[in-house]
């Protein structure tokens, strides 16, 4: 394909997104299914001139003054891939599969929209849903700090791979993806960073021999640190309660040198099972895991019954609205909804209540989410803290990469895009008397 014709492909899969309601990889799956002549690169690259646009999708169209999805590619393409009117036009020629050339007043947008978008309102400039505005003023303080960090979870993430320690070391990993450009990544020490390539595209891991090996997984840094801050140790029992795939349960084993007792559970049987794998191929011999039977409900049976009281850390990486991974998943900011926000901070309670009951006198409750709303942070602590006069703030762990991130009460900390360059994570720490 053209790239004009890629561009026209990608104009084609925003229409279906907005026409529809429809979840990006979706629409780019049937895309692709109606499209077959399309190979893979062209896929590649209409799925990254899409998600790109998701990044951009309300400045974009703000600078252009107009909605709709050839509007959205078009601003797209200056604000977010810094094209002038010439390089946009070269793609717009109408030319085969090329769309349309660029009208008169298109062209007028590209040279004066900029200077308009200078007087949006602070979602339009961040590009996150309106609702979430006042959210993010309480979190971040005041409009400048919000715009900054929008800005930095609006561009592309790289990718980080934490180095799995019970089997190979930092420098090995990375000797063996130096062709990737790997770097070590500003804070954890076992982390190691690709660059996001140029246009988007990331490049697959799975076929590498140190993945097929286990001397890495892909994890963000800051789930990595996440992962630090809780302090796990050889000598404990910890219990990851939202284990899901395994990401920290990983990261965990490596920490406590596969030794102690570590257990990993979830509420959703389903989602655990992509951990068999992962931990075959890691070597982490120290976990076991409990699947419910179904679906866990409160007052159901406790899988992990046995060990009630029992923990010297229970780590709840917690359901939540994922709005600190929007760099990965940009369709995600646009389908979040207020009543997708109340239920997650409902289900919060509910874990936090579950891991209460199963922390020994003396033992921590980890808290950690991804998203940078205080909703799910900071007041989602302070209400289990009233509800459970057990259980009190505690320090996090000290690591070796202090503590880069936003201060938050109770020495809670928020890491940030812009603050840290990592995925926006909050992590707490409570401790039960
Ligand atoms: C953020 S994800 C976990 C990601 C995982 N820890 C990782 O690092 O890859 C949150 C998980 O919490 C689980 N969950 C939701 N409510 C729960 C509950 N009451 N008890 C245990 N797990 C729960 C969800 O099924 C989901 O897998």
């Amino acid at each position: 394909m053209t790239p004009g014709a890629r561009i026209a492909a990608a104009i084609e899969v925003m229409a279906d997104i907005e026409a529809r309601r429809r979840p990006a990889p979706d629409a780019l799956r049937d895309w692709g299914l109606s499209h077959r002549f399309a190979g893979s690169k062209d896929r590649a690259a209409i799925a990254s001139l899409v998600y790109d646009c998701l990044r951009r999708r309300l400045s974009a169209s703000f600078a252009m003054g107009e909605e709709g999805a050839r509007a959205t590619v078009i601003g797209m393409l200056a604000l977010e891939r810094g094209m002038n009117s010439e390089q946009i036009a070269a793609l717009f020629s109408g030319a085969g599969y090329a769309p349309p050339p660029l009208s008169a007043q298109e062209l007028d947008s590209l040279a004066n929209g900029w200077e308009r978008l200078g007087k949006a309102p602070m979602h339009v400039r961040g590009d996150f849903p309106e609702w979430i505005g006042p959210s993010l003023l309480r979190g971040f303080g005041d409009e400048a700090a919000v715009l900054a960090e929008m800005h930095a979870l609006a561009s592309r993430a790289p990718v980080d791979l934490r180095v799995n320690t019970l089997k190979a070391e930092p420098a090995k990993v990375l000797e063996a993806l130096s062709w990737m450009g790997a770097t070590l990544a500003p804070h954890a020490p076992a982390a190691i960073r690709l660059p996001p390539p140029p246009d988007g595209r990331g490049q697959s891991l799975q076929g590498e021999e140190g993945f097929v090996r286990g001397w890495f997984e892909v994890q963000d840094e800051g789930s990595q640190m996440a992962a630090l801050y809780s302090g796990a140790r050889p000598d404990q029992t910890v219990i990851d309660l939202c284990a899901g795939a395994g990401g920290k349960t990983l990261a965990l084993a490596a920490m406590m040198q596969n030794q102690g007792r570590l257990l990993a559970t979830d509420v959703d049987g389903r989602r655990l099972s992509a951990i068999y794998d992962r931990l075959d191929r890691s070597g982490a011999t120290c976990v076991e895991v409990r699947s419910p039977r179904g679906r866990w409900q409160p007052g159901g049976p406790e899988p992990l019954e046995d060990v009630a009281g029992q923990a010297d850390l229970v780590l709840v990486d917690a359901p939540c609205t994922g709005t600190g991974t929007w760099r990965r998943n940009p369709d995600a900011k646009w389908r979040l909804r207020p009543g997708g926000l109340a239920e997650r901070v409902k289900d919060q309670q509910v874990v936090l209540a579950r891991a209460a009951g199963l922390t020994r006198p003396g033992g921590r409750i980890v808290y950690i989410t991804c998203s940078l709303l205080p909703e799910e942070n900071d007041e989602a602590v302070a209400r289990f803290l009233q509800s459970h006069p057990e259980f009190t703030p505690a320090p996090l762990a000290e690591t070796s990469f202090g503590r880069p991130g936003h201060e938050r009460s109770g020495g809670a900390l928020q890491l940030t895009p812009a603050r840290t360059g990592t995925d926006g994570f909050y992590v707490a720490a409570l401790a039960r008397a």
